[in-house]
């Protein structure tokens, strides 16, 4: 038989949805994507909730759990659930790092620290899993904890930071007394402080030590003040409001981040944790920016955020062990591998994909590339780098040196999250330009190409209005949407059942590579091969 390349393009971001106000995708020009669409088979694959490992059908996907999905052909619980079960359950407090890091404070008579993103997003963290840390080390006899806030704003409503602000305080103040004292000690905008990701921009990571470890920035008399300052000052959105501290009457910062303290990254989500866990657990050869200070603490993940690396090294909760991967399989059936993104989903179609593996199955049949992403606000480029990916993947598949090749385009996800609609239709438009030059690429080696994403974003740049005509508010968050699977060039009908899911492309991968998929995945989305 003849042996034909395959190609996965994922469209981060774009869903599928029949609604028309503020639909990026549909309102977009996009020949190429309305052709496949048209003329070849195509369904619709469910990318949230269950069908991915979340706890319910209202939680949105993301791009964790949606390439760990196309990755490894299975549903396994993910961090959000797990961590729910470790607290409901009690074994997160029963665990060795718990107490450790419990002791370590009420020993020396020392800071328990929380710090992480502060909403009910669910995609890096949950609010009620800080409340449940925080209401159990006051059993446990600490005395004093401190919080150091990331404001959300990308996964939750645009500007909802005092909500949850309101909330932790509210929380922390009715369990303050003469024995317990907890508060807010720092905080910024999630996209301005500590969580980069992928090594795109560490001074992102510097500016956060800065503010909770060496209490240094600028000072407020609470988080309320220093957020409705400075969207005043700038009508910033949460995500992008600068870091503060937190001050007393003296102006003393409230929680610097000392020697004999313990710190809790409560994050689940491990691309955003890595950088910051890396800067509080790594010895001295660590480089990526002169930490000033390096406070002797007990350092834990809500996860361990990559098991290979082990970082960080202790956690609260085993993060699921993800196996029989696609890639795996692929390797042992001497399928050789391409893999290219652009910096802000480089560890999408690698570390993700992989189960959160950084590392290579197999260093001669894999080659990863990834393509240096802008730093700088994405509606200032929409296009992002998708003309550079799709050089480097066109080469590749006219190379013939790949039977499976993988790729990214972030646009529709990363613009999507600026909230900026205008911007999200020109990233969807070069998601489209690009992937007329795959088609090319692809009908030019008479390989097969399969289209699809890994969850909606662009497809709603919208709030629902909570009522009928109240003004329209920017959406950044993800969708519950469906998302399309696509298949060119490769003759055959495919399933259209309400519960196929990302799980569900791993075997159809193997069906159209010709190679057996792994006996643990879901069955293929091709329902006949014509
Ligand atoms: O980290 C982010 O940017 C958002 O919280 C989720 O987006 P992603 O899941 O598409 O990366
Ligand atoms: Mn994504
Ligand atoms: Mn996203």
């Amino acid at each position: 038989m003849e042996k034909r390349p395959v190609v996965l393009v994922v469209m981060d971001g774009v869903g599928v949805s029949d609604n028309e106000l503020g639909n990026a995708v549909k309102m977009a020009y996009k020949p190429n994507l309305d052709e496949l669409w048209n003329n070849c088979p195509h369904t619709v694959l469910r990318a949230h909730g269950l069908a991915v490992g979340l706890p319910s059908d209202s939680d949105m996907g993301n791009s964790e759990v949606g390439h760990n999905a196309i990755g490894c052909g299975q549903i396994y619980s993910q961090g959000a659930k797990l961590v729910n079960e470790n607290i409901e359950s009690g074994a997160m407090f029963d665990s060795a790092t718990w107490k450790d890091l419990v002791e370590n404070v009420k020993a020396n008579d020392s800071v328990l620290h929380f710090l992480g993103l502060l909403s009910d997003g669910n995609v890096h963290s949950h609010i009620n899993h800080l409340k449940a840390m925080i209401e159990e080390a006051k059993k446990e006899g600490v005395k004093k904890v401190r919080v150091h806030i990331l404001l959300d704003g990308r996964d939750v409503p645009e500007t909802s930071a005092l909500t949850y602000v309101d909330d932790i305080e509210n929380f922390m103040n009715a369990l303050n007394d003469d024995q317990f004292d907890a508060e807010i000690a720092s905080g910024g905008g999630r996209m301005q402080i500590t969580m980069d990701r992928y090594e795109a921009n560490w001074p992102m990571v510097e500016a956060g030590w800065k503010i909770h470890v060496l209490g240094e920035g600028r000072t407020f008399p609470s988080a309320t003040e220093a957020i409705e300052t400075y969207r005043n000052e700038s009508g910033v959105v949460d995500q992008d409001l600068p870091g503060f501290v937190i001050v007393d009457a003296e102006g003393n910062p409230k929680g610097t981040i000392n020697d004999k303290d313990s710190v809790i990254l409560y994050n689940f989500r491990g691309d955003r944790a890595q950088e910051i866990s890396l800067a509080f657990d790594g010895d001295e050869t660590f480089d990526k920016f002169d930490r000033v200070k390096v406070p002797d603490v007990k350092f834990a993940g809500m996860l361990q955020y990559d098991a290979d690396l082990q970082i960080p090294k202790h956690y609260l909760t085993e993060p699921p062990k993800i196996n029989y991967t696609l890639t795996e399989q692929l390797v042992k059936d001497g399928i050789s591998e391409y893999a290219i993104s652009e910096t802000q989903k480089y560890g999408h179609v690698t570390y993700f994909w992989n189960g959160n593996r950084s590392g290579k199955f197999d260093e001669d049949l894999e080659v990863y590339e990834e393509i240096e992403s802008d730093v700088i606000p994405f509606e200032q480029r929409p296009w992002m780098k998708s003309a550079q990916i799709t050089d480097k993947l066109c080469d590749a598949i006219r190379s013939g040196k790949y039977d499976f090749l993988r790729t990214n385009y972030p646009n529709g996800d990363m613009v999507g999250h600026t909230g900026n609609l205008e911007a999200t239709i020109i990233g969807v438009e070069s998601v489209d330009l690009a992937l007329g030059r795959v088609i090319k690429a692809v009908k030019d080696v008479n390989g097969i190409l399969m289209v699809t994403a890994d969850h909606g974003n662009a497809d709603e740049m919208y709030e629902k209005p909570k009522k009928k005509d109240a003004p329209l508010k920017a959406k950044t968050s993800h969708t519950l949407n469906k998302v399309p699977f696509i298949i060119y060039n490769f003759d055959c009908t495919l399933k259209q059942d309400d519960d196929l899911g990302l799980s569900n492309i791993a075997s159809t991968v193997c069906q159209v590579l010709g190679v057996k998929p792994n006996e643990h995945w879901r069955e293929s989305i091709i329902e006949e091969v014509k």
